[in-house]
Order: C-alpha cells, then structure tokens, then sequence
C-alpha cells in the first residue's frame, strides 16, 4: 500500500516542554487516521511540523516516499488547521474563486466541492450570513479544491452543535469513501471511533499506541452479568474461571473483563451448572475509551 506520509522519531520543544517526543507513524493511502490525545499533547504541533509552519527540533518525516519536496508534496494536500476565515460579506462562490486564483486551480472544481459540503444551494450567501457547521464545512470545500491526495484536519467539530457534528463527520466519510486519505486531530474519542480507521494515540508528545480502531477494540471484551440473588457467589465463581482476568461492580451489574475469548454460552453454563441463575448476561467489546484509559493508566 502506497505511503502518503511517513513520520520518524519526530521531536520538538518548545524551551523546556516536550511537545513531540521521538514520534513515528506512517500514513497509507485511502485510510483514515485519527491523532487522538488530550489537550496539549503535541497533535497541533505534529501536523503543523509536518506541513512546514512549525519548525522541528530533530527527526525525519518524508511526503510521497519522498519522491518530492516538501513545497511541491503540499501541493497535494489540502489543510484546515486553523479557524476558517474567508472574506464576509462575499459569497462562497465568490471565496472560493480566490481561493482557486491563489492556488492557481481552475474554477472548475467550485461547484462539485460545494455540493461535496452541502452547501450547493447556499452557494450565493454571504460567509457572514453562516452558521459556524457552514464556514468548517466551507472550509472543507476550500482545502478539496486542487482534489488533495491527503485531507488534513485539526479538531474539525470544535465548537460545533450535535447537528453540526454531525455533518461534517458524515461528510468526512464520504470524503474517504470516495478514495481521499484523512489525518484529522483530535481529543474525542467517540470521534476518532465513528470517523477513523486508524489510531495514534498520543500524551504529553509521545505515542502510546498506534493501529486499527478496530484491533484497538477487539480486545477480548466483557461481560455485564446480573442475579436476583447471591452476587458473592457470582464474584467467587467468575474469579476462578479462567480468562477472566477480573471483576467489578458497576451500579447493579457485575463486569467480568476477559483475557482470553470466552463465549456468552460457556460462561452461562459454567454458572448455571454451578447453582447461578442468572437474569442477565451481555457480551461487550470494550469502546475506545475504555482502551484508551487503559493504555493511558498504564504508562
Ligand atoms: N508556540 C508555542 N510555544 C510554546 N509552547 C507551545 C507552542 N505551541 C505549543 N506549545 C506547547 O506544546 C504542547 C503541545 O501543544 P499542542 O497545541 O501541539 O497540543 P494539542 O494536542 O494540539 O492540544 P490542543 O488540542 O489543546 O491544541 C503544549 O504544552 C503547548 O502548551
């Protein structure tokens, strides 16, 4: 699979905080990846390492294989790291027309972007008149211009309304769906679930884990169990099955978190073979959260 992007032992510091330390990633073509990490964990500074506004301390990160310079390679991306800021009282229309003089693109791109965006039928507004969903979606249309090989974005629904999520996380997939690359940043993690393909967790600027979402979820999972009665014997019971690796109370349910794959029908005959009837059983994987609080605990 084609490399767009590859990232290694990648440094910087600012005085003495470390922003980014000793980070190496790769990105392919046609995934979507997600920089997820809290509020100053260095993914702002990565992206803006990496498309030549910050300037690195040490490592490497090479465009294309580095079959290009860096100037030529950016041409290739489209970016949205800052807040969009086009001119208000002109029509998108008319912003994206300079933007495409800027660039040097055709105008013939405009009007598919705006409908890539849903903002077709808006097209003759004035940015002012926007709501803030629209000018981040606007944005979006913006960086598609010059069909980018790579979309990059940085916390692309900060600030926005449930419905305002909701599109542009939806016009996100369509965006990869129709075969673009996608690195966006940012510290949802439900965000990172439902939008990526892949993961690089990052804190405090250095990597904790870097991968599939879906590997990243697939662990073993857990189970959420309940009895109308005797739940110390349920605990007692779970603790010497083995592949369990342990339990908790959580409200009126117990969770049995496994370390090897056990199936809902071995647990329920274990149990009930051994006098437990139980008045619910649910297999979970665990989410993403749940992964992502344990890899952060344990470091
Ligand atoms: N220009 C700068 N000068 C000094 N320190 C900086 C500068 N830019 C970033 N930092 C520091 O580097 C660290 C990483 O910041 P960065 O903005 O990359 O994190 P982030 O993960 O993008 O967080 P956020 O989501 O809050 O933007 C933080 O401690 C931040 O204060």
């Amino acid at each position: 699979m084609e490399t767009i992007l590859s990232i290694k032992n990648l440094d910087k510091k600012f005085g003495n905080i470390h922003a980014v330390n000793n980070l190496s990633f790769d990105i392919k073509k046609g995934n979507v990846y997600g920089i997820l990490g809290p509020n100053g964990s260095g993914k702002s500074t990565t992206l803006g390492i990496i498309l030549n506004v910050v300037n690195k301390t040490s490592g490497e990160f090479s465009w294309f294989d580095g079959n290009l310079s860096t100037h030529q390679a950016l041409k290739k991306v489209g970016a949205i790291i800052e807040r969009p800021n086009f001119y208000p009282y002109m029509t998108a229309i008319q912003n994206l027309k300079l933007v495409c003089k800027i660039k040097e693109i055709p105008f013939t791109k405009i009007e598919e972007k705006l409908k890539t965006v849903n903002l077709f039928e808006r097209r003759n507004s004035k940015f002012k008149t926007y709501s803030l969903g629209m000018k981040q979606r606007l944005a979006i249309a913006s960086a598609l211009l010059n069909d980018p090989e790579i979309l990059i974005l940085d916390e692309p629904t900060n600030g926005l309304d449930p419905q305002g999520i909701h599109e542009i996380r939806q016009i996100i997939k369509d965006i990869a769906a129709n075969g673009t690359t996608i690195l966006l940043a940012s510290h949802l993690l439900d965000e990172v679930e439902k939008v990526c393909t892949h993961v690089v967790v990052i804190r405090e600027g250095i990597k904790l884990y870097s991968g599939s979402v879906d590997e990243m979820t697939a662990s073993h999972g857990l189970f959420e169990l309940k009895v109308a009665s005797g739940e110390e014997k349920l605990l007692e019971l779970l603790s010497d099955f083995e592949g369990i690796a342990s339990t908790k109370l959580e409200e009126d349910k117990i969770i049995a978190t496994l370390n090897k794959p056990i199936s809902a029908a071995e647990i329920n005959n274990y149990l009930f073979d051994n006098g437990v009837v139980l008045s619910h059983l649910v297999k979970r994987k665990p989410s993403l959260e749940q992964q992502f609080l344990t890899l952060t605990n344990n470091k």
